[in-house]
């Protein structure tokens, strides 16, 4: 098994005249979780369906599971491989357990495994209700199922999270963790920045068919280097003092309640800014925020590139 189970090198992607990746350089590692965000129409599920080998590039490689993909040898692939596409789709007048077979006849995993896994995402009680009674939130849960099926050691997710309530959420992303721990590699996109955040280890963003960075996120943090805010909570008769502290000082921008200072400080004078304010009378509490993922997102031009 290879150590970098996705090696992407010089990729382009065109559709007639239209652009879709242009000049993707990308690499996984094995047992990582991956996060690829970017913009609508940004290249995400054109890039996902070249790395399951369902289209060909244009020019450059994609070596996946240490297969070369030419859009014609999904079958290399299929067994090691799990795919939630964005929109699930299933056959209505099935059992969930029936889908389920169907699926793992595709895969070649023997049926008898599906009524674990069926019960592993929460639809054990489900299993023979026809799907057509099932709701959005289930339904995701047994397109995740089959993902599940023979224990692929690479894990595509497109939007997984779309319709699943905080429980499902929380559930879905362990099961992904326990995946993980067992070596599988993982690649996810999702338009819900905050979710994956945390979650990924290592994370591109892609912005019009390029990767305008890539790196964990305290990698793409410090190489865009965004202001943090701080959040001073004061004793209200120390206001005036605070003031008259804070407003001589040309590197910040700040905003004052009666009892709550909230102030924008750039990553060079951050800690001298926390020491001064740690000298102050009156002061209750401090709090950091770094910057979200959604703030580095627009910071390597996510918003400009929404309207490519
Ligand atoms: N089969 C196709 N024929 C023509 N153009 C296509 C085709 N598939 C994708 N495109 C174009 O390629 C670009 C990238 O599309 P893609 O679906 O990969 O973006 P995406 O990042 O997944 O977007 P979204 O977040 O909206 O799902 C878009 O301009 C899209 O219109």
């Amino acid at each position: 098994m290879t150590n970098v189970p996705i090696q992407i090198s010089k990729v382009t992607k065109r559709f007639g005249d239209v652009h879709a990746l242009a000049g993707i350089d990308l690499q996984v590692a094995r047992g990582e979780m991956f996060g690829i965000i970017g913009h609508n129409g940004a290249g995400k599920s054109t890039l996902f369906k070249l790395m399951l080998g369902l289209l060909p590039a244009t020019s450059g490689t994609v070596r996946v599971c240490d297969t070369a993909l030419d859009g014609n040898n999904f079958r290399a692939i299929r067994e090691r491989v799990g795919y939630l596409p964005e929109h699930f789709v299933t056959y209505d007048n099935l059992t969930g357990l029936e889908v389920l077979h169907f699926f793992a006849d595709l895969k070649r995993v023997p049926r008898s495994a599906c009524a674990d896994i069926l019960e592993r995402v929460g639809l054990g009680k489900v299993a023979k209700r026809r799907v057509r009674g099932y709701s959005k939130g289930m339904r995701q849960r047994l397109g995740f199922a089959q993902v599940l099926l023979g224990n692929p050691e690479l894990i595509f997710l497109d939007e997984p999270t779309n319709g699943l309530d905080a429980e499902g959420i929380h559930e879905f992303y362990e099961i992904l963790r326990e995946m993980q721990s067992q070596g599988a590699t993982i690649v996810i996109t999702s338009h819900i920045l905050a979710e994956i955040q945390e979650r990924v280890d290592r994370l591109a963003i892609l912005s019009a068919g390029r990767v305008a960075a890539q790196g964990t996120l305290s990698e793409l943090r410090e190489r865009i280097d965004l202001p943090s805010t701080i959040e001073c909570s004061f004793d209200p008769d120390c206001g005036p003092g605070l003031q008259s502290v804070l407003a001589p000082l040309d590197d910040i921008r700040f905003s004052m309640e009666r009892d709550k200072a909230l102030i924008t400080v750039s990553s060079a004078s951050k800690l001298s800014l926390l020491q001064l304010l740690a000298m102050q009378k009156g002061i209750v509490d401090i709090a950091m925020r770094e910057p979200s993922l959604e703030d580095v997102f627009f910071g390597y031009g996510g918003q400009d590139a929404r309207s490519v």
